[in-house]
C-alpha cells in the first residue's frame, strides 16, 4: 500500500515506464497545480501536500492494469472522461508521451488548464476534448478511463458507444466499487472485477470489459 509522500515517489520511481523525462514531467505538473489550485479549485486544498499520493499514483496505478499489447498506439487512444485538473489523464499522457491520450473535459477554465499543461509538458499526442462526453463524436477507443465522473450505470451508458469488446475500463471508484458493480446486471456485471487500489485500502478499481452488442443496460 502506498501511505504516504515518499513510498508514492518510490513507487513511482519503480514502474516500468518512469524515465527521467517522464519524472520531470510529473515534478512540472505538481508544481502547476500547487501554483493553479490558489487560482481556481481543481482539487481539493487538502489534498495538495499529499499530492504524490493522491493524485499521481493513484492515477498512475491504472497503467498496471494495462498490458502493453492493448495500448502500444495500435490499437486506438486512451479515452479519460471527465479529466478536470487532469486525473488520471494527464499522468497517463505523462508517463506514456508517445501514445495518444483524449480527455473529456466541459469546463472552459478546466480545459484552459489543461491546454496549458499539455504544452508546458510537451505532449503533442494529448488532446482535450472541451465539450460534454454526450457531444463528442463517437469513435473506438483501446482505454476508456474515469475518476470521480458519474455513477456507474449512467458512465457506461453515456460511454458505451466508445467501447469495443477489446476495450479496457479502469473505473477507480473509491470504497463504492463493490457496490456499484453489484448493481449492475449480471450480464454486464461479468465482465469486471474489482481490483485493490493501491493508494486506498479502502477504495476499488473496477477493472474489465464490456461486450456492446451483447448489453442492454
Ligand atoms: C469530480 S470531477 C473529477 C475530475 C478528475 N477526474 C479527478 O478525479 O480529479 C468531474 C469532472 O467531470 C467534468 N464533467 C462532468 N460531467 C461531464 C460531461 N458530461 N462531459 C464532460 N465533462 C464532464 C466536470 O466538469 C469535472 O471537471
Amino acid at each position: 500500500m502506498i501511505a504516504n509522500e515518499e513510498q508514492a515517489r518510490d513507487w513511482l520511481a519503480g514502474r516500468p515506464e518512469m524515465t527521467p523525462e517522464a519524472m520531470e514531467r510529473l515534478e512540472k505538473l505538481v508544481a502547476m497545480l500547487a501554483e493553479e489550485n490558489e487560482r481556481q479549485n481543481l482539487v481539493a486544498a487538502a489534498t495538495i501536500p499529499m499530492v504524490w499520493q493522491r493524485h499521481i499514483a493513484d492515477s498512475a496505478q491504472l497503467l498496471a492494469h494495462v498490458p502493453r499489447e492493448t495500448w502500444n498506439g495500435t490499437k486506438g487512444p486512451w479515452l479519460d472522461l471527465g479529466t478536470g485538473a487532469g486525473f488520471p489523464g494527464l499522468v497517463i499522457a505523462a508517463m506514456r508521451p508517445g501514445h495518444e491520450v483524449l480527455m473529456v473535459e466541459s469546463r472552459a477554465r478546466r480545459v484552459e488548464w489543461l491546454n496549458r499543461v499539455i504544452e508546458e509538458l510537451a505532449l503533442p499526442k494529448a488532446q482535450v476534448l472541451g465539450q460534454r462526453l454526450e457531444m463528442v463524436e463517437t469513435r473506438t477507443v483501446a482505454v476508456i478511463s474515469a475518476r470521480a465522473f458519474a455513477p456507474l450505470d449512467k458512465l457506461l451508458k453515456i460511454s458505451l458507444r466508445f467501447s469495443t469488446r477489446d476495450t479496457i475500463w479502469l473505473l477507480p471508484k473509491g470504497r463504492s466499487a463493490g457496490q456499484e458493480l453489484e448493481a449492475l446486471k449480471a450480464s454486464v456485471r461479468e465482465g469486471f472485477h474489482v481490483e485493490q487500489s493501491l493508494t486506498d485500502q479502502d477504495a476499488g478499481l473496477i477493472v474489465g470489459h464490456l461486450n456492446p452488442k451483447g448489453v442492454k443496460l
